[in-house]
C-alpha cells in the first residue's frame, strides 16, 4: 500500500527542482513571465538549447515556447528586458509543422494561456522522433560552437524492457520523481515553464502509473510548500508532504543490483534510466585499456550506480573509488559496493579531491591514475575547467564522461581537446521524454 507521511515540523527547503528536471540544478528565474506583452508573428527558424525555438523579429533573436521549427506562430513577449533577445509563448499556430500532435499533456498545451501552462513537459506537443531529432540537434550544434567538433549524434530511446509501464510512443509513464508545488489555497500541481506560479493540475501523464494512483491531485495541502512523489523500483510507491531534510531509505533495483539510498536522494528520474546509463558506461570502457588493478575512479558518483556497473563488467577483482560530495550518498555508496573489496567510497567536491589527489600522489599511484579508466558524471554545470585539467594532468587510460547538458558537456571536451583529450564514442539517451532535457555518454582517450 502506498503511504503518505508528514513529518512534524516543517523542514528546511530541500535544494531540489520543480518538475521541470529535477538532477538538483535550478534554473528558474524569480519573476513570472509578463502576460501583457505584445504578440508577433514569427516564422520559427531551429531549435534552441533549453527546450525553446529560435525566430527573429526585427533583427532581434526571439526564444519561442511551445513552437517547433519550420512553423510559423503568433507569439506574446513575455521578457522583453535584454537587448540581446527576447522570450516569447506560442499563443497561436498559424502554419503547423507534420510533427505538431495533441499535447501528451493537455494542462501543458498551448491551447491554455501560457501563464496556465503546466511546466516541465515543453517538448509534448512534438512526435516523439522529432523530439529526438531535435535534442540531437542541440548537441552536435553545441560539440560544434563549444568543442570545435563536427558529429552527427542519435539519440536513442530507452530500451522498453528496462522500463515497464512506460508508454514509449507517447513518451509517458516514467517519471519515478516529481515534485509538486502548493498554492496560497492548498492546491497542487508543477510551477508553470519559467515561473514560480502553482498550476494546478487533474492529471500528471509522465509519471509512472503507480504515482498517478497516488497523486491526490484533487486534495487541498493547506499550508504545505510542496509533494513530493517518489516511485522506487523496490518498494512502494509514497506521497510525501513538505519533505524532511533527512529522509528514510528506499531500494532501487538496477540490472540485478540493489543499491539504498535516502527518499530525497539523487536517483536518475526515468524507470528506466538507471540501467540505460549503466549498460552504456560500460559499453563506453575500452576494454583493451582497462586495468582491472589500476586507480580507477567514479568522480560525482551518486551512491555508486556507475561504480557498480564497472565492478559488474569487469570483475569483483576491480579497484574503484567513487568520489561524491554529500556524505550521506557516499554512506550508502559504500553499503552498495561492500561486495567488491577493492571499491571505496570518499566523501569530498571532485575539485578538492583531485588537488589532494595530486598533492599526495607518489610514483606508484601517479602509475596507477596513468592506467586508470574515469567515470565521471557531473551536474548540469559540467565538471569544470579546472577539474576538466586536473583529470587531464593525471594522464588516465580513458575517461567515460556521462552528461546532462549538452553545452556543459561541449565545453568540458573543448577544454579536454586543449589537453590532450580526444572524444572517441559518444551516445545519446532519451531520458526525459517530452522534455528538452538529453543525456549522454562519451569516451575520451589521449591523443597520440
Ligand atoms: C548527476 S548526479 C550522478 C550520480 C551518480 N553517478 C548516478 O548516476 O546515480 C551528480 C552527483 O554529483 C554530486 N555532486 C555535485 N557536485 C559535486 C562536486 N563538486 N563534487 C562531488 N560530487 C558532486 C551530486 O550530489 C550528485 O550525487
Amino acid at each position: 500500500m502506498p503511504r503518505a507521511q508528514r513529518p512534524a515540523r516543517r523542514p528546511a527547503r530541500p535544494a531540489r527542482e520543480g518538475a521541470a528536471s529535477q538532477r538538483g540544478r535550478d534554473s528558474r528565474p524569480a519573476k513570472a513571465p509578463a502576460t501583457d506583452g505584445p504578440v508577433l508573428e514569427l516564422d520559427v527558424e531551429r531549435i534552441a538549447h533549453g527546450g525553446v525555438a529560435v525566430a527573429r523579429h526585427e533583427g532581434r533573436v526571439v526564444f519561442v515556447a511551445d513552437a517547433i521549427p519550420g512553423e510559423r506562430v503568433r507569439a506574446r513577449v513575455a521578457d522583453a528586458s535584454k537587448d540581446r533577445f527576447w522570450r516569447a509563448d506560442t499563443v497561436e499556430v498559424l502554419e503547423a509543422s507534420a510533427d505538431r500532435r495533441a499535447h501528451a499533456w493537455p494542462e501543458a498545451s498551448v491551447d491554455r494561456a501560457p501563464e496556465r501552462r503546466a511546466g516541465g513537459a515543453e517538448f509534448g506537443h512534438i512526435r516523439m522522433s522529432r523530439q529526438r531529432a531535435l535534442k540531437a540537434e542541440v548537441l552536435t550544434d553545441a560539440l560544434s560552437r563549444f568543442a570545435g567538433l563536427e558529429r552527427d549524434v542519435v539519440v536513442e530511446a530507452v530500451d522498453p524492457a528496462h522500463a515497464p509501464g512506460v508508454d514509449a510512443d507517447a513518451g509517458t509513464g516514467w517519471r519515478t520523481r516529481v515534485r509538486l508545488h502548493v498554492d496560497r489555497d492548498g492546491r497542487v500541481g508543477p510551477y508553470a515553464s519559467r515561473s514560480h506560479t502553482v498550476v494546478p493540475v487533474e492529471t500528471l501523464p509522465l509519471a509512472t502509473p503507480e504515482l498517478q494512483a497516488i497523486a491526490r491531485l484533487s486534495d487541498r495541502f493547506a499550508g504545505a510548500e510542496s509533494i513530493d512523489l517518489v516511485a522506487p523500483a523496490g518498494g512502494a510507491p509514497e506521497l510525501v508532504i513538505d519533505a524532511p531534510r533527512r529522509s528514510p531509505l528506499i531500494h532501487e533495483e538496477v540490472l540485478g543490483r540493489t543499491f539504498r539510498l535516502d527518499r530525497g536522494g539523487f536517483w536518475q528520474v526515468h524507470r528506466g534510466a538507471a540501467a540505460t546509463l549503466a549498460l552504456a558506461v560500460q559499453d563506453a570502457i575500452d576494454a583493451d585499456r582497462f586495468d582491472p588493478r589500476a586507480a580507477n575512479l567514479d568522480l560525482y558518483g551518486g551512491v555508486g550506480l556507475l561504480a557498480g556497473a564497472v565492478i559488474d563488467r569487469f570483475g569483483e577483482t576491480v579497484r574503484i573509488t567513487s568520489v561524491e560530495a554529500d556524505e550521506r550518498a557516499t554512506d550508502h555508496a559504500a553499503a552498495n559496493l561492500s561486495g567488491t573489496i577493492g571499491a571505496h567510497a570518499e566523501t569530498g567536491r571532485v575539485d578538492r579531491w583531485l588537488e589532494r589527489l595530486d598533492a599526495g600522489a607518489d610514483r606508484l599511484l601517479r602509475d596507477r591514475l596513468a592506467r586508470a579508466t574515469i567515470v565521471l558524471d557531473p551536474p548540469r554545470a559540467g565538471a569544470g575547467r579546472e577539474v576538466v585539467e586536473r583529470l587531464a594532468a593525471l594522464k588516465p587510460a580513458q575517461l567515460v564522461y556521462v552528461a546532462c547538458d549538452p553545452v556543459a558537456l561541449a565545453r568540458d571536451l573543448g577544454t579536454f581537446r586543449n589537453f590532450g583529450y580526444d572524444l572517441e564514442t559518444l551516445r545519446a539517451f532519451d531520458l526525459f521524454p517530452n522534455t528538452h532535457h538529453v543525456e549522454a555518454v562519451a569516451r575520451l582517450t589521449a591523443r597520440v
